[in-house]
């Protein structure tokens, strides 16, 4: 780590200096220093060719241009200077994840107007009264006004989400309906008293956070995997932790991985700390997104909750890191800058004196095996809290069900449920798939419908009344003809998706209020979590959904959980197949009876219910489950006992795809000279997304060997033709 006066250094003004942009140039490029000279980690302006750029001061000029040939920077920015913290974990994940240190500077800059200055801004809010005369456009605003709860907005901002031009807000100005109002730009958030009294904490829990609020008070880095069964009061637990930083002074970070999840801890926040947190995702308004950015920096927000690109904010000084639900693919970004947040956060921890807690009832396998060779330290809460018990694990087994046609609820589940409906208690189906029906199929000639761009099937999205393609986002109605034998009348949805259980569960019982959870059918994140509030509240009977609904919600009512399809994930040859389907059942299975008093039970309609990993599921031997896991891994040298690395090349051309890619197996020297290898090239599963070719490499190496440099050496060798792209993932999740 570089020496804290790093962020003190100063250039001259005319000094050269080296100056990182987020355009894709790959490196820093030199400048001179302005009038009154720049410190280190300054956000400037500099000239790019005819433009002005935003940049940061990464270090002194690297004399790759001769000095005389340098252009001055236009100027320095009104944001706070990057510190070396981050700098150095910019840097540091760039090399990791063998991403361009521009994509990676882009990461940490994702708000509005970072360069500018402190000034008055105009907002817009609730003020009094009705309108003389109500349209619909001036409704929306209103509602818009009320659905946020009183935040403020930028006038572009409040038309656009209203979806109006800006002069239907000013009309409600002239009335005084809307309030214009001038504030201060970027305001601190409420400041968060760790001082209130938390809940009392059972034996066990305080057992755990003693030690964990030691660790946050040693100020060293350090990780611990904090497991404990769902229910078991881990995020009670992990809020003692957070309570333990703010005394401190220090800056707290807590990641979900679902934005669904962020209104129920919202208000656990709240009632702990007595004010809520900063909230850093997708769903948040850019106005709220450069407020965060800045007070962050300014340390004028002490915790922030957020999605897996909060990581990458200017903390002050950021204490304490969590990572709930840290096994969650979601962590995992899949496009653009392919990082693992579970694994930067340990990154980043490590590089100022952070602690960082990994909490899951279920945790990776990478996690696990970290604290079996002591690198993690562990902490286990083993029983639900109070009163409320594990749920009853059974399997149905299917060959042994009547199951009528187009049907995907055996009897033995229906029986289950109509049990709850007459209790009075909520049922959950669980089927991890969108849509209506995953398959159209002609039945004259046997064509099933596919994507024109990508090589998969279009899923039947009946509320939507179309065709969806999953890869790429395209949608066409469903055609009244077979596109290939032209029969009409003909095109049959097979097998179910959500949307077709609703269909099934509303016939069977049409009194019963259903809710269907899926992510594909709430128009902002909003609509969604208050959806899920609804039905904590006890607004369903019966919720159907998919794997939107196996993490972390607490549904006090919840007594019954049916898993439709417990075989889906054990299909296919999934490195992580065994894994994912035990740790989702699992989650899935302990949303049931978390309340003392009802009695939780979990039915797995399944057709092999003696395969290994449904009966380890089923017994609960979770150290048995993992151990045998692990066995298998080490043998078979996979992760995390050994590395990979996927490359993906892509392109309109086929043969362009081709091409390279056997030159990259053939010349694989640097990955040889680890002791590594080269797989493929190969067709990848999804041989082709929006219309470009996909091929697959993969390169498997031993766990200590230098993977990212030799693979960095490997791909270097060759020039891309036009059009192709190469995507790296180190630590590939995935491998569609
Ligand atoms: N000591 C306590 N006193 C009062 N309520 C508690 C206590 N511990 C846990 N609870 C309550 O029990 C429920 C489950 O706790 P919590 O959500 O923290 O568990 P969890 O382990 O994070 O669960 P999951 O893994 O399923 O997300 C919550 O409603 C929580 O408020
Ligand atoms: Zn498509």
């Amino acid at each position: 780590m570089r020496s804290h006066d790093d962020d003190q250094r100063h250039f001259p003004a005319g000094a050269p200096v080296s100056v990182l942009t987020t355009q894709p140039l790959g490196r820093p490029l030199d400048y001179l220093a302005p009038d009154g000279g720049c410190t280190l980690g300054a956000f400037v302006a500099v000239p790019l060719g005819p433009r002005q750029v935003m940049g940061l001061v990464w270090g002194p000029g690297t004399g790759e241009v001769d000095r005389a040939r340098l252009r001055p920077v236009s100027g320095r920015l009104e944001a706070e200077p990057m510190r070396t913290e981050l700098r150095e974990f910019i840097a540091r994940a760039a090399d990791y994840t063998l991403t361009p240190l521009p994509s990676m500077l882009r990461l940490a800059t994702r708000a509005p107007g970072l360069g500018e200055g402190e000034a008055l801004k105009r907002v817009y809010v609730r003020g009094e009264g009705e309108p003389d005369r109500m349209t619909e456009a001036r409704g929306r605003v209103l509602d818009v006004l009320d659905e946020y709860g009183g935040l403020p907005f930028a006038l572009g901002e409040l038309a656009q989400l209203a979806g109006c031009g800006t002069s239907v807000v000013k009309g409600l100005v002239k009335q005084g309906v809307v309030a214009e109002v001038e504030t201060p730009r970027d305001g601190p958030f409420p400041t968060l008293d760790p001082g209130r009294p938390g809940v009392e904490l059972s034996a066990e829990q305080a057992a755990a956070s003693g030690i964990l609020r030691k660790g946050v008070a040693s100020g060293q880095y350090g990780t611990t995997l904090l497991k404990g069964v769902t229910g078991s009061g881990k995020t009670e637990v992990y809020l003692e932790a957070v309570a333990e930083c703010l005394e401190r002074g220090r800056q707290a970070l807590v990641l979900l991985p679902e934005i669904a999840l962020t209104g129920a801890f919202l208000s656990r926040v709240e009632a702990r700390f007595g004010a809520k947190p900063a909230e850093w995702h997708s769903g948040v308004t850019q106005t709220e997104r450069r407020r965060v950015w800045r007070m962050v920096a300014a340390n004028g927000a002490s915790l922030v909750v957020g999605a897996r690109s909060a990581l990458f904010l200017p903390f002050h000084d950021l204490g304490l890191i969590v990572v709930d639900e840290e096994h969650d693919g979601s962590y995992k970004q899949e496009d653009g800058v392919l990082y693992n947040a579970r694994d930067m956060a340990v990154l980043r921890a490590s590089l100022n004196g952070a602690r960082v807690i990994l909490a899951s009832a279920t945790p990776s396998l990478e996690t696990w095996a970290n604290a079996e060779a002591g690198k993690y330290d562990r902490l286990d809460l083993a029983a639900r809290h109070g009163e409320a018990r594990m749920p009853r694990l059974d399997a149905i087994d299917m060959r042994a069900e009547a199951m009528e046609a187009s049907s995907w609820i055996s009897p033995s589940l229906k029986g289950a449920v109509a049990a709850r409906l007459e209790k009075g208690e909520q049922s959950l189906l669980f089927l991890n798939r969108r849509g209506y029906a995953p398959v159209t199929v002609c039945r004259a000639c046997g064509h099933q419908i596919g994507c024109d761009q990508c090589d998969a099937k279009m899923v039947e999205h009946r509320f939507q009344k179309r065709l969806v393609c999953h890869q790429c986002g395209e949608t066409k109605p469903i055609p009244p003809a077979c596109p290939a034998c032209e029969v009409e009348g003909k095109l049959a949805p097979v097998g179910p998706g959500v949307e077709r259980l609703a269909e099934e569960a509303a016939a069977e019982w049409p009194e019963a209020r259903i809710a269907v959870l899926s992510s594909d059918l709430f128009g902002s994140a909003r609509a969604l979590k208050s959806r899920v509030a609804d039905i904590a509240e006890g607004g369903a009977d019966i919720v159907i959904g998919t794997q939107l609904v196996a993490k972390g919600h607490n549904f006090p009512l919840l007594t019954l959980v049916g898993v439709i399809d417990t075989d889906l994930g054990l299909q296919g040859s999934d490195l992580r197949a065994a894994e994912h389907t035990f740790q989702q059942v699992r989650q899935v299975a302990g949303r049931a009876g978390r309340v003392a008093g009802r009695e939780g039970a979990a039915l797995l309609q399944t057709w092999q219910p003696e395969h290994p990993v449904i009966r380890a599921i089923l017994s609960g031997d979770e150290e048995g489950f993992w151990k045998a896991e692990a066995e298998e891994r080490r043998a078979a040298g996979m992760p995390p006992y050994g590395r990979m690395a996927g490359i993906v090349l892509s392109s309109p051309d086929v043969a362009s795809v081709f091409d390279l890619g056997a030159a990259m197996a053939r010349q694989d020297g640097p990955i040889r000279k680890i002791g590594a290898q080269v797989f493929g090239p190969a067709p990848a599963p999804i041989a082709r997304i929006r219309g470009r070719h996909r091929v697959r490499l993969l390169v498997k190496a031993a766990k200590g060997a230098p993977l990212q440099p030799a693979v960095a050496e490997w791909v270097a060798q060759f020039r891309l033709p036009a059009n192709l792209r190469l995507a790296v993932d180190i630590d590939p999740q995935s491998f569609f």
